[in-house]
């Protein structure tokens, strides 16, 4: 379940792109932490390595009352981290309307058009440092679905490096999807990085499942994936680290590389997308 970074998202790189007759269904999330997969997925668009013209996404959430066109919108961020750099048809994107005029209909609609695509194939997830996932606080159900969300306080404090350090500006509320929408993906792909985070990746991967750590439900996804960097095992015991640090040898001894990313082609059907 722990993977280093780089090792995952090299299966993308001899990867071809979804066809048409079924594309394929993305779960996608802001901030710093996917910022590196968004740049390897440009460049292995621009290389002609893959193609997003028959991809669908579906985005983590958005805050509520922040006009769409604002620098940190989620909306702002995704076209201008990822989707105005490669050829996904702007229908093919999904992001939840902080500022529709019913919000509860409009989480509806948001699960309605998920499931009308046969749910979500991969969902790619970042944490905050209260161990919440999209923007399901500590205290959220685990099988929560998209909807009105108030923020924590730890999570405005986190996010007021993004509003030049002003807590008043951060919105007190967003929308976001469930904790069990995200369980509800086929695979489910986290990325954990920085000393901040490490508190949550132990409650994540040595505690129990827990609404207070919402991320800690990926224990029962039959296919999930915790991706972190050295600084985010701070917390873990040498013993955690070690046991994971020894299957990802023994594995990479057995199958090798090359057949990893048969194996991957196997298990999704897909030719994996990313
Ligand atoms: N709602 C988002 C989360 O979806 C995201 O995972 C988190 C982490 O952001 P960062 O990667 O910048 O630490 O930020 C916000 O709280």
């Amino acid at each position: 379940m722990l993977h280093a970074p780089a090792q995952y998202f090299s299966l993308a790189s001899t990867s071809s792109s979804p066809p048409a007759e079924r594309p394929f269904v993305i779960g996608l999330p802001t901030g710093a932490s996917p910022i590196g997969v968004y740049k390897r997925l440009v460049n292995l668009y621009n290389d002609g390595k893959v193609s997003f013209k028959h991809v669908v996404s579906f985005n983590m959430d958005e805050y509520v009352g922040l006009p769409r066109d604002h620098p940190e919108s989620y909306h702002s961020f995704m076209w201008n981290h990822l989707f105005k750099h490669i050829d996904i048809p702007p229908e093919n994107v999904n992001i939840l309307n902080g500022n529709a005029d019913d919000l509860q209909e409009e989480c509806q609609q948001y699960e309605d058009k998920i499931k009308s695509y046969g749910g979500i194939e991969l969902f790619m997830g970042g944490i905050g440092p209260d161990g919440h996932i999209a923007f399901n606080e500590p205290g959220s159900s685990l099988q929560s679905r998209t909807r009105v969300k108030t923020l924590a306080y730890e999570t405005i404090l986190a996010n007021a490096r993004f509003f030049g350090g002003d807590v008043s500006k951060v919105p007190k509320l967003a929308l976001t999807v469930g904790v069990g929408t995200v369980m509800d993906a086929r695979e489910v792909v986290v990325i954990i990085t920085g000393a901040n985070k490490a508190i949550a990746l132990a409650k994540c991967i040595e505690e129990g499942v827990n609404h207070m750590w919402t991320v800690s439900a990926i224990q029962t996804h039959p296919r999930s994936l915790v991706v972190c960097d050295d600084d985010a095992t701070l917390e873990l015991h040498v013993k955690t680290v070690r046991y994971f640090k020894s299957i990802e040898q023994v594995q990479d001894e057995m199958i090798g590389r090359e057949n990893l990313e048969v194996l991957h082609r196997k298990q999704t059907g897909l030719g994996a997308s990313i």
